[in-house]
């Protein structure tokens, strides 16, 4: 059984402080969860680090936390093609610490892109020298949505990947579908990673309780295999599959195929019924194209910010931010697509979203209506 190396020297682990690695697909709910991790008594010595896909991050502003030590590593996956960088900005936590640039830490909290796969991560933060002595990896736990997750584990290979490379799996959204859907998806999942621990979510008030204890069994993580069949399998290559009957094969493969991003910042405020039709259009048109989106809107019917969600092909109904996270009004947009040329989205915001860019706002309410042809997006009525 191939079991990623954990073999740093123990006395250098016991000077260590420990880190955790917050995995899950785009959407999942990492940043839920890590706000609301942050928000507990205690948390306020942690550093974070974020990794985004795309050239545009707004976790660090959705995150909206009172911890000062944050980290933003934008456009790339460090799974891939900024592999290296996260030892790089760890260095960098670290030395800012000393020279008085940020606050003292006792523990760090990564969070990967929703297209990660920890496997390389785990091995970078485990066995990398000038890391090992600073930091223990503490627990891998990985976001899985209680809504998209099953359908996720059968078509989009970096979701099993995360979840095989898990500690404790957090089902997200239970609140969202039905007991019965949730025990299921917690069945698929027990099959992949059997060893983790599985804790169900609904919401972001949820009991954090020992999320951050230190995991039960030592970790032995597998890649995520299929077996001949196609079904995901916790087996390692070459081994019989008892619950198949067949011999599993080669890991799926995590290239991040066919995965692109579109970003925008606007300062000039943005009318609501403007993005309302772009997003109406994207959504009817290309909806199993688009992974995620997030925007924080400026726009000229509201003061506040306005944060809007997708998630596969999901819409969340906006909601405000009581304050700009960036100090000052902005439009930040990120469209994260599969199979789709991010130019299209682009040329279509231009279209549609910056048509009245420059006319004066009407009284459209991005909270008036009610969702038409966008699940979730209310329309102006
Ligand atoms: N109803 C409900 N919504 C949730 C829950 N967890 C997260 N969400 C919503 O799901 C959307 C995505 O959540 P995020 O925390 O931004 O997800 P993420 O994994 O950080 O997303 P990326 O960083 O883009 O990969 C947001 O609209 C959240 O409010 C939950 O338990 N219940």
């Amino acid at each position: 059984m191939a079991v990623l190396p954990f073999d740093h020297p123990p006395a250098a682990r016991r000077g260590a402080i420990p880190a955790y690695l917050v995995s899950g697909f785009l959407g999942s709910g990492k940043t839920t969860l890590i706000r609301h991790l942050l928000e507990q008594p205690g948390m306020a010595d942690t550093a974070l680090v974020i990794n985004e896909f795309g050239e545009v991050g707004l976790d660090q502003m959705l995150v909206q936390s009172a911890v000062e030590n944050v980290l933003l590593m934008e456009n790339g996956c460090v799974c891939c093609s900024i592999r290296g960088d996260l030892t790089d900005t760890i260095g960098d936590l670290f030395a800012k610490v000393a020279t008085g640039r940020m606050p003292a830490f006792s523990r760090i909290v990564i969070e990967t892109t929703g297209l990660a796969d920890p496997a390389p991560i785990v091995q970078e933060l485990t066995t990398t020298r000038g890391l090992v002595e600073r930091i223990r990896l503490e627990k891998v736990i990985v976001t899985v949505d209680a809504v998209l997750g099953a359908r996720q584990l059968g078509d989009t290979p970096e979701v099993a990947a995360q979840v095989a490379q898990a500690d404790l799996l957090l089902v997200t959204k239970c609140d969202l579908v039905d007991d019965n859907a949730v025990s299921a998806l917690v069945v698929q999942l027990q099959t992949l990673n059997p060893a983790a621990e599985i804790v169900r979510s609904s919401g972001a008030g949820f009991d954090v309780g020992d999320l951050l204890a230190p995991a039960a069994a030592p970790l032995a993580r597998l890649p995520a295999m299929r077996c001949e069949g196609g079904e995901l399998c916790a087996h390692a290559p070459g081994e019989p599959c008892p619950e198949h009957g067949l011999v599993v094969s080669a890991p799926a493969s995590v290239r991040h195929h066919g995965i692109e991003s579109w970003s925008t910042r606007h300062d000039a405020p943005l009318r609501w019924e403007d993005v309302r039709d772009w997003l109406d259009l994207l959504y009817s048109l290309r909806p199993a194209h688009l992974l995620r989106m997030k925007a924080i809107l400026h726009l000229a019917e509201r003061q506040a910010p306005v944060v809007i969600h997708g998630v596969g092909h999901l819409v969340d109904p906006p909601a405000t931010l009581d304050r700009w996270p960036q100090g000052r009004p902005r439009s930040e947009i990120v469209v994260i697509t599969r199979g789709l040329d991010p130019r299209l989205v682009g040329r279509s915001f231009e279209a549609l979203a910056l048509r009245g860019a420059r006319a004066p706002a009407r009284t459209a309410s991005p909270f008036a209506g009610r969702d038409r042809a966008v699940p979730g997006i209310p329309l102006h009525s």
